[in-house]
Order: C-alpha cells, then sequence, then structure tokens
C-alpha cells in the first residue's frame, strides 16, 4: 500500500480549530449537511444502469480481482481452511497463471500467523504482493474494553497482520460520544505500530448497517478519517444490511470531499454481501465517477468478499469461451 496515513491526531488536516473534544467533534459532525436520501438513491439507481462496454469487461473483472480482501471469518476457521484460502488468493486459476491475484486474505487474528506462513515470500510484509488483514477490535460487535481491543490489535500486528480492520463502538456513536470513538480510534491507530517503525494500515469498520441513517453513515465517515483511519470500510459482514451502493457511494462522496479540501488519499472498502461480478462491476462505476479513476487501485479501493472470487472467474471464463464451465470450474474454500 502507499502510504495514505496522516497525523494520528489529524493536526493539519482537521477542518475545525482546537483538540477534538466530545464538543467540538459533536459541533462539526452535526454541522455537516443533511444527506439528500432520495437524491443518492436516484445517482447509486443510475450508476447500477451504467452498461460497460464487451472490450472493457475483461479489465473490468481483473481490477475486481485486484481489488478483492478474499476473506474467512467464521467461528469454524482452521489452519487448513486458511492455508486453502491462501492457495487460492496466491492461484487463482491454476488453469491460468494471468489470472490476477486478490489484494489481501482477511482473517480473524488468530489465525493471522497461519495466514503469514502459507504465503511465505507472497507475503506483502516479506516483499510480495499478498497483504494479511487481521479483524480486530473484538470484532463483529466491538463489545470489549479498550485495553482488550489494543491487545488484540497488538497481537494482530506481531503476528505478521499488514492491515487491521477495526470496528467502531457503535453503542458510543448513536449515543453522540463522539471523542470516545475518536480516541478509540486514534489509540488502535497508534497500537498499529511496527517495532519496525512501520504500521499497519488502519481500515475503520463503521457497521453502517446499524446506523439507521445516511446522516450518520457521513458522520461517522468522517470521525473515522479525522481520528487516522487509512480506510473506511461499510460492515462485518455479519450485521444486514452489510454493503450496499447508495452507502459506499456516499462514503466516496466523503472521501472525495477530504481529498478536496486536504489533498489525502483515503481508501473505501464495501464489504458483505458482494457476490457478482456485475455488482461489483457497478461498485467501480460508483469509485470512478464520484472520487475518480485513481482510487481503483488496492491502496484505496477494496472489496471485502468471501465468494466474488468464483463469480469473477467464472465471468473470466465465459468471456473467454463463451459459455460457463462446471461448479467445479471454481476452487470451493
Ligand atoms: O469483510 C468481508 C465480509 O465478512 C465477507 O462477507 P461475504 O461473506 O458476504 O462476502
Amino acid at each position: 500500500m502507499t502510504d495514505t496515513s496522516h497525523s494520528p491526531d489529524g493536526a493539519l488536516a482537521r477542518p475545525f480549530d482546537g483538540p477534538a473534544t466530545d464538543a467540538a467533534l459533536r459541533r462539526f459532525l452535526d454541522g455537516l449537511p443533511g444527506v439528500d436520501a432520495v437524491g443518492l438513491e436516484q445517482r447509486a439507481a443510475t450508476i447500477g444502469t451504467r452498461s460497460i462496454k464487451s472490450s472493457s469487461k475483461a479489465a473490468a473483472l481483473d481490477a475486481v480481482l485486484s481489488l478483492i480482501d478474499l476473506t474467512t471469518l467464521e467461528g469454524a476457521d482452521t489452519r487448513g481452511r486458511v492455508r486453502s484460502l491462501v492457495s487460492k488468493a496466491i492461484t487463482p486459476d491454476p488453469s491460468d497463471p494471468s489470472v490476477p491475484r486478490v489484494a489481501a486474505v482477511c482473517v480473524y487474528n488468530d489465525m493471522v500467523h497461519h495466514a503469514v506462513e502459507a504465503l511465505g515470500a507472497h507475503h506483502a510484509g516479506s516483499g510480495g504482493d499478498i497483504a494479511v488483514a487481521a479483524v480486530a477490535t473484538a470484532f463483529p460487535s466491538g463489545r470489549a474494553s479498550l485495553a482488550v481491543k489494543l491487545q488484540d490489535t497488538a497481537d494482530a500486528v506481531a503476528a505478521g497482520a499488514d492491515e487491521i480492520d477495526m470496528v467502531i463502538d457503535r453503542g458510543a456513536f448513536l449515543s453522540g460520544r463522539f471523542g470516545q470513538v475518536y480516541d478509540e480510534i486514534v489509540a488502535i491507530k497508534n497500537a498499529c505500530r511496527r517495532s519496525d517503525g512501520g504500521h499497519a494500515h488502519l481500515k475503520v469498520i463503521l457497521e453502517t448497517g446499524e446506523l439507521s441513517t445516511y446522516d450518520n453513515v457521513r458522520k461517522a465517515s468522517w470521525l473515522a478519517i479525522l481520528a487516522g483511519g487509512d480506510f473506511i470500510k461499510t460492515s462485518t459482514g455479519k450485521v444486514a444490511p452489510a454493503a450496499t451502493l447508495p452507502v459506499t457511494l456516499l462514503m466516496l462522496e466523503v472521501v472525495r470531499d477530504w481529498h478536496l479540501g486536504t489533498g489525502q488519499r483515503i481508501g473505501v472498502k464495501p464489504a458483505g454481501g458482494i457476490r457478482t461480478s456485475k455488482d461489483a462491476i457497478k461498485y467501480l462505476v460508483a469509485v470512478a465517477e464520484t472520487a475518480g479513476e485513481e482510487w481503483i487501485a488496492p491502496t484505496l479501493f477494496r472489496f471485502g468478499a468471501s465468494s466474488l472470487l468464483d463469480d469473477v472467474l467464472m465471468q473470466k471464463q465465459k468471456l473467454t469461451s463463451g459459455h460457463y464451465s462446471g461448479p467445479d470450474y471454481v476452487t470451493v474454500v
């Protein structure tokens, strides 16, 4: 990843004066313009109707592949399951070595060392091209003490995680305790520091399905960026609704506005429920039309998905041969 980080206290970029107290954050976030829900949903619906030339489809499918955080987040995860996932990340299509690799594998904290071991030289931490992302901070609920969340994060970083996907405290956010949410993100960002002086990149999961309103999604997006998030991510995948096109579009508008105001580029990661190439391409159109084509890069956009890869491989195969292969074409993790 290129370094999209900024000062943990947001001092250079903060769009208000003084410390980020609860009152200052509330004043700023409550002063953001309300979201025109009808307009937002219409924009998303219009994006959903765009057609893509078949000559561009192959490139779009390859772009989708390169942006996937290939995910397994199950209580039943094992070393074997993570090794299968990693093998698929390294060689998505054993019959075609030209198929691009995914950006990252995303696993629970205690599976990080298995992922790192299985990736070997492919691990980003060893100069390879696949990152290991770990969900942390008492994922998916976020209900634990700050001390536990910091330890959770430090454990994942020590085990070799290149990226930390943290969940915000939705209870604190919905109660208006914005300072608490801000401080927690700042603390987790500090826990992302590695002993070599680098730091794991921080994706801040808003869990938009629990935020009730588009206004809250906009506020939480700003709050996460102000506190130092390198990425803002829609969902854990454990709460419905997970990623939606309108919510992702709204988050893209925030990173676009942040970039216009500060020059800093923040990433966006829709996650949960994105299973088809057709849907993924709609997201790419939203990225290109909202933040700009430069955001279509693993440093600035990811899909958090467990099964999207299989559909993309099937669509690529259909483009090449004119027909779908049987269900055995894709390997099931
Ligand atoms: O962050 C990723 C999600 O947990 C994956 O969700 P999914 O299984 O619906 O693709």
